[in-house]
């Protein structure tokens, strides 16, 4: 046990890396501090130089006698990142890690903190000669999904969370309300709608839009400075599809890889701490000031809070390996007079509350502290808090799916979604300028909502699928187990056991009442929750209307339904001809189940 600790710190000592090789163990959050050059301001107002760059650490430094102060601590870190450093090399010390954890289903959380105009926003989504983590983790990513040999398939979904004043919205949603709901145990954001991006085209589309729509605003401290914390989420989801998209097969297989993981990652640009005397900031600045203050020091309550967990549990780990009884007896005493919190304050801001599953363990999380040598209070503050971060132990658990429901409705998404990139993939402009007398349908709207496109489609009609929506090697698989309806991950064979009612046709709506739905009704005369719901029904009439048009010209209208199932007393499948009995059960299972989600 002893050997396995010493060669694990010795490897951390060798490298500097974070060792995440072996996912069960306790290991610590990672913090790197980068420091930004001087900006023009600092420039013009002779800044003086108060810090002392070392290869790991940072030193307080006196301008006037130009030397290290003397006795004074040292501040030490994963990494230390100077003025001079490209993100890339950021990106391959601190990110780089974690996305290859996320490709096995561990989540990861990879959070930019600092004082304001220290350089948040720039490492995230950088500038013109310096590409951000966001840009260069997609590239890693898109990359790594085509670089997999092995068959598996991926989904990958990207959500924008922004806090205003408080405030938890979707910022690629017509700034949508989010609720943050606790759901065994976990937060989640509720409301939340998230992208699919089939490639890196995509990312740069959302990316483009996540620049439009942050808050920013100047200030005498950054001409653009971010006015909200934004959380960009990505979640991946990994498929394996060599088994033929069975279950069975693929779980035989799961030690090495699980038939299904899923992993969310957030990337965390937070607004930066300020004084009012340095920003100059009032009225509608000030309440933003007050707001971003009051979140980061909640943050660091937090962060202090399960740095001292974090201790205390250790001195436990310790008592518990250690068979001298004196010892032990000291150690336990110790123990019980340590500070213990009685409890985390997740809740006292939308902040933590957001991040709580991460900052509880269940994430591998790396912070960049960005810092400025041209102040001293500021980036001794941002320094300290990178110390209690430091101490946070975590044990992230790998999010694998085992049950066979979750994995068939995993792969009918998937089949979905290919379809849908097929389509796309033809006529690359139907996604953003559709035709047919739709006007220009903003990126969001899109994925479109298959239960409401499929209820304006089916109105009258019923559809087959196309036989060859799509083709690449994986998609072959499912084509092939279309073919053989025994294997077929996705549609249903042979007499149903338990046939339900068919009631499509029953619940389908037409476009104008569609259009007319009040959502939200019950409290829609109240002001403004009257007009958000008026915003949602709109944008669920235009995403109807187009996804009625995307569809129509996706699927091949068969002719009005002269089956069985349009009557709703009937059971689907039972009345029809062998060959159709599948077909018609799939479609009624269709609809059914997705009328309803
Ligand atoms: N590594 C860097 N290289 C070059 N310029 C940088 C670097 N980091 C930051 N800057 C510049 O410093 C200024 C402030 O940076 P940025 O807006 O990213 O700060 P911030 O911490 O996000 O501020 P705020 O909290 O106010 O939003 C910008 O002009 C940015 O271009």
């Amino acid at each position: 046990m002893v050997f396995r600790n010493l060669t694990f710190f010795y490897r951390i000592m060798e490298t500097g890396e974070l060792d995440i090789s072996s996912p069960s163990e306790m290991t610590k959050v990672s913090v790197a501090v980068r420091v930004r050059p001087l900006i023009e301001r600092e420039k013009k107002g002779d800044a003086q130089i108060h810090w002392q760059i070392g290869p790991q650490d940072l030193r307080p430094f006196d301008p006037e006698a130009k030397r290290i102060v003397p006795n004074s601590s040292t501040y030490t870190y994963d990494h230390v990142f100077t003025q001079s450093t490209q993100t890339q090399q950021v990106y391959d010390k601190v990110v780089s890690p974690i996305v290859k954890q996320a490709f096995k289903g561990f989540n990861g959380t990879i959070l930019c903190y600092g004082q304001t105009s220290s350089g948040k926003t720039h490492t995230l989504y950088g500038s013109n000669d310096d590409k951000g983590i966001i840009l260069l983790f997609a590239d890693h990513l898109f990359q790594q999904i085509k670089a997999d040999e092995t068959g598996r398939q991926y989904i990958i979904k990207v959500g924008l969370i922004e806090i205003y004043n408080e405030k938890v919205s979707d910022l690629l949603n017509s700034y949508n309300p989010i609720e943050l709901q606790e759901r065994d145990g976990s937060i989640v954001p509720h409301g939340l709608e998230e992208l699919t991006v089939f490639d890196i085209d995509d990312w740069k589309k959302v990316t483009e839009r996540v620049q439009r729509e942050r808050k920013i605003g100047e200030t005498r401290m950054n001409k653009e400075s971010s006015r909200s914390h934004t959380i960009l989420r990505v979640t991946i989801e990994s498929f394996d599809l060599t088994s033929n998209g069975s279950f069975d097969e693929a779980q035989e297989n799961s030690e090495q890889s699980p038939p299904l993981t899923t992993a969310v990652l957030h990337f965390v640009d937070l607004a930066g701490s300020e004084k009012q005397s340095q920003t100059g900031a009032e009225g509608e600045r000030f309440r933003e000031q007050v707001n971003i203050n009051m979140s980061l020091s909640v943050l660091s309550r937090v962060i202090q809070q399960l740095s001292e967990q974090a201790s205390v549990s250790s001195f436990e780990g310790r008592s518990s390996s250690n068979d001298h009884s004196l010892a032990k007896a000291m150690v336990n005493s110790m123990v019980r007079t340590a500070p213990r919190p009685r409890f985390i304050n997740f809740r006292d801001s939308k902040l933590t509350r957001l991040l709580q599953n991460s900052l509880n363990g269940n994430a591998y999380i790396s912070m960049v502290c960005n810092v400025t040598i041209a102040s001293f209070e500021e980036t001794k503050s941002t320094l300290l808090f990178a110390q209690q971060a430091k101490k946070i132990q975590i044990r992230p658990k790998q999010n694998r799916f085992s049950t066979k429901s979750e994995y068939d409705k995993k792969l009918k998404e998937l089949h979905w979604l290919r379809i849908i990139q097929a389509r796309y993939k033809e006529e690359p402009d139907v996604r953003f300028n559709p035709r047919n007398n739709v006007p220009n349908i903003p990126f969001d709207f899109f994925p479109l909502n298959p239960g409401i496109a499929l209820s304006l489609v089916l109105q009258d009609h019923h559809y087959t699928l196309p036989k060859e929506p799509y083709s690449d090697r994986a998609n072959d698989k499912v084509r092939e187990s279309q073919s053989n309806p025994s294997r077929s991950p996705l549609l249903s064979s042979g007499p149903n056991k338990n046939p339900k009612k068919c009631r499509g046709v029953k619940v389908i709506k037409s476009i104008k009442k569609c259009t007319i739905r009040k959502h939200g009704s019950s409290r829609s005369k109240q002001g403004n929750v009257w007009s958000r719901a008026k915003k949602r029904t709109q944008k669920r009439a235009y995403q109807a209307l187009w996804g009625a048009l995307f569809w129509r010209e996706t699927f091949k209208i068969s002719g009005p339904c002269q089956k069985s199932c349009q009557n709703n007393d009937s059971t689907f499948g039972n009345e029809s001809k062998k060959g159709d009995q599948v077909e018609v059960g799939y479609r009624c299972k269709m609809l059914e189940e997705i009328i309803l989600d």
